[in-house]
């Protein structure tokens, strides 16, 4: 007992240490910060933007050593040539550069979430440090390596638990609180492997629910960017969710991970500019996802590309020139024969039509024309409206809204464009022109963003300046870090970057997150499942290196566009370079609630991935029958019941009623009646104690306990639906029904 307690004071002398040395580096900042801004707005423009770019990159770095004060450092490795080697949030060195704690993701660190008995890799012993605050209130020790303790003269006494088992069971069972926390101290080997996968090529990671797939992505993002940050930094990486209100129970996650630069959105949010709001039937949804819609959205943008039937005279200053059906065959086939996207290839069209009618033109002026007399010419004709008129209605210039418009609201163009679709799925994308577009035509904008291209002549002329001006900046950047020694913080690259916006600096992320086609060194997508064909096409645009990690589960696929194969999904797409991982144990669900769960989802025909959970609750699952007409008023009196129970002294506890949507109302207005404030709509407050979701708006999430309505009828929408209800707690769940409970739900032993 003494020994276990000297070894906490000693523990205690290295975090207070640890804490010591982060605090000083938190007030360097900032006096570097408030020096900076002491300064003033005076000065040059020069001296000014690199003021302010010193003053980013201080409260960044601030930011980030204020991000990391929970749990700082968490481990420690006894290696067997004596060295001890303590293992936290970030790394730090004291001022002779001598490292002190070493960060998660170096390689030094590896061994923390890899070495085994079997394979202990140099490590005599493996201590997890249990802290609250910056107090070190408990010990665990693995060993690794008996033998080489013994001959190191360690006291048995010494030792504390038998594994770091208790650390994480600690970390399962806490409360919930709304936002997904880090994993950072307790991450397991299967999944380290997964985090720490090579950065090329797409890896996917197959999971049963619960398994860590999210907070493995999350992990491994924060890993990349550590590993590949020069690569990364500029060119940034984006996160891929299911849904805004996933986003914001993640968004907290990465931070306390020292990463801030992450661009995190929906499919829906892809396209930049438009806001897809819009609901709409699932089979409608289905079908725009599927790669039928490629084809369709291409050959409405050739059916764009028309030769005229007849031919147009015009008069021009007294002379009549002929828009020709021949002569617009022949400049559509030379414009097309470029590969160009439509509008650009449009430039090309114009000016030969142009040439050919300025060529008419002079044929009747009977004399020879100079070169610079026929530019002129070309541009009276360019400006002629009946000219123009008639090269448009051959060549239309297109923004993708108005192709995607057309398409929806005129049944002759969506005929013309879509010949392999019935009658019936025609019908089915019909809409209003005032409808509001809806989360699966984002990817077919972006579609035709590709197809249609833009005019970008003067964009290229800017581009060309502007990356002539970069090179000048890094090439300054890198002798203001020389001069200022800030090389350890910062790149010339991310800092030229800050040097050069001269309005407010923009990071890479909101860059990447404003521009269409901005491509990114790393994608990460989770609920993976869920995305459509179409989806992925647009997703893939993003990612020309293909250097991606696709999370998800194919046993809970909602959307009807979403696959429950991703071989069948991913094979066309990535021609086969994709490889796949598993994740096998559960951390949230209790087992006998992940077995009911299976057994209901194994019973509908779903593809579920073996795995074991990591722990039981006893009573964690409870069915109570009632009348169809009680339903509402039974789940919010439960709802109500477990709020109270779960609920702890940090606020800490939550609790979600999942029903299908068109229950949610009652049992609102049920909870209401209770004195429970509960939000309606789409905009979800994760940090109340207890929401109202349908199964689509519950994916990705968890809470201690779920009050799940009327299982046959979430079966009856969608199996995978049902399987993503079930298995959301952390602690019970709880069903209310009127009708039977579907076929594996109860026990067959
Ligand atoms: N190694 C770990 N240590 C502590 N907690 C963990 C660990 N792995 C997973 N968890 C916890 O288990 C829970 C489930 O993780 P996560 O949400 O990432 O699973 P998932 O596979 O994405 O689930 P689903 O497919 O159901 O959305 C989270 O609370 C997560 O923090």
């Amino acid at each position: 007992m003494a020994a276990i307690d000297s070894e906490l004071v000693g523990e205690q002398q290295v975090v207070d240490g640890l804490y010591g040395r982060l605090d000083e580096l938190r007030a360097q900042s900032r006096r570097r910060l408030a020096a900076v801004r002491r300064a003033g707005p005076s000065g040059s423009p020069q001296n000014r933007s690199e003021r302010d770019a010193f003053a980013t990159l201080y409260e960044d770095r601030l930011a980030q050593l204020e991000s990391v004060e929970d749990r700082l450092a968490f481990g420690r490795l006894d290696l067997r040539d004596g060295e001890r080697r303590y293992i936290g949030r970030i790394g730090l060195t004291d001022e002779e550069q001598t490292p002190l704690l070493t960060d998660w993701r170096a390689p030094a660190a590896q061994a923390f979430y890899r070495a085994t008995a079997a394979h202990p890799d140099g490590v005599v012993r493996r201590r997890h440090l249990v802290t609250s605050g910056r107090r070190v209130t408990g010990l665990e020790d693995d060993v690794l390596d008996l033998e080489a303790l013994a001959e190191a003269g360690v006291d048995p006494a010494s030792l504390s638990g038998v594994s770091g088992e208790g650390a994480l069971l600690a970390a399962l069972g806490a409360a919930r609180t709304g936002r997904m926390g880090d994993i950072v101290a307790t991450i397991q080997a299967e999944q380290d492997a997964v985090i720490r996968s090579p950065l090329t090529g797409a890896l996917v990671v197959q999971g049963g629910p619960g398994t860590g797939k999210t907070a493995v992505a999350l992990h491994r993002a924060a890993y990349l960017l550590y590993a590949h940050r020069r690569l990364l930094e500029r060119s940034g990486v984006l996160m891929v969710g299911p849904s805004r209100t996933f986003l914001r129970y993640i968004d907290q996650v990465l931070p306390s991970l020292g990463e801030t630069g992450v661009v995190t959105a929906t499919i829906a949010d892809l396209y930049p500019g438009v806001e897809a709001r819009g609901t709409e039937p699932a089979e409608v949804a289905r079908l725009k996802g599927s790669t039928v819609m490629a084809r369709v959205v291409g050959r409405a943008v050739r059916q764009r590309q028309r030769v005229p039937q007849q031919a147009t005279r015009v008069r021009v200053d007294g002379r009549t020139v002929v828009v020709r059906p021949q002569d617009v065959a022949a400049a559509i086939g030379r414009a097309r024969r470029q590969n160009r996207p439509h509008n650009q290839a449009r430039v090309t069209f114009v000016r030969d039509m142009l040439a050919r009618l300025a060529e008419q033109y002079v044929q009747q002026l009977g004399w020879e024309v100079p070169p610079e007399d026929r530019a002129e010419i070309v541009e009276d004709l360019r400006s002629t409206r009946e000219i123009r008129i008639a090269l448009n209605l051959a060549w239309m210039p297109l923004t993708p809204q108005r192709l995607l418009t057309d398409l929806w609201t005129k049944p002759y163009r969506l005929d013309a464009a879509a010949p392999e679709l019935s009658a019936h799925e025609r019908a089915l994308l019909a809409r209003p022109a005032d409808a509001p577009w809806t989360p699966a035509d984002v990817p077919l904008l972006d579609e035709a963003a590709e197809l249609l291209g833009e005019d970008d002549q003067a964009e290229r002329a800017q581009a060309r300046a502007d990356a002539e001006r970069q090179a000048a900046e890094v090439e300054y950047a890198r002798q203001v870090l020389r001069s200022t020694g800030a090389g350890d913080m910062v790149s010339a690259e991310t800092l030229a970057g800050r040097f050069a916006s001269s309005g407010p600096s923009l990071t890479t992320a909101e860059r990447a997150a404003a521009d269409r086609s901005w491509t990114y060194g790393h994608v990460v997508v989770d609920e993976a499942q869920e995305l459509s064909a179409m989806a992925w096409r647009a997703l893939l645009r993003r990612v020309p290196t293909r250097s991606l990690t696709i999370v998800g589960d194919v046993a809970q696929t909602s959307s009807p566009a979403g696959t429950h194969d991703w071989a069948a999904m991913l094979d066309p797409l990535l021609r086969g370079t994709w490889r796949l991982a598993e994740l096998t144990v559960n951390y949230r669900t209790p087992a006998v609630v992940a077995a009911a769960a299976r057994r209901v989802a194994l019973a509908a025909g779903l593809p579920v991935s073996p795995q074991t959970s990591a722990r039981d609750v006893p009573d964690a699952l409870t069915c109570e029958r009632v009348t169809q007409d009680a339903l509402a008023a039974a789940a919010a009196a439960a709802a109500d019941r477990r709020v109270a129970e779960v609920r702890d002294a940090a606020g800490a506890g939550r609790v979600a009623v999942v029903a299908a949507a068109d229950r949610t109302a009652a049992i609102r207005a049920e909870l209401a009646a209770a004195g429970h404030t509960v939000p309606a709509g789409d905009a979800v407050d994760l940090q109340a104690p207890l929401v109202v979701l349908t199964p689509t708006q519950a994916k990705g999430l968890e809470f201690d306990v779920v009050v799940l309505v009327e299982p046959a009828q979430v079966l009856a929408a969608s199996a995978g639906d049902l399987y993503v209800a079930m298995t959301r707690p952390t602690h019970a769940l709880h069903v209310v029904h009127a009708s039977d409970l579907p076929a594996g739900f109860d026990d067959p032993a």
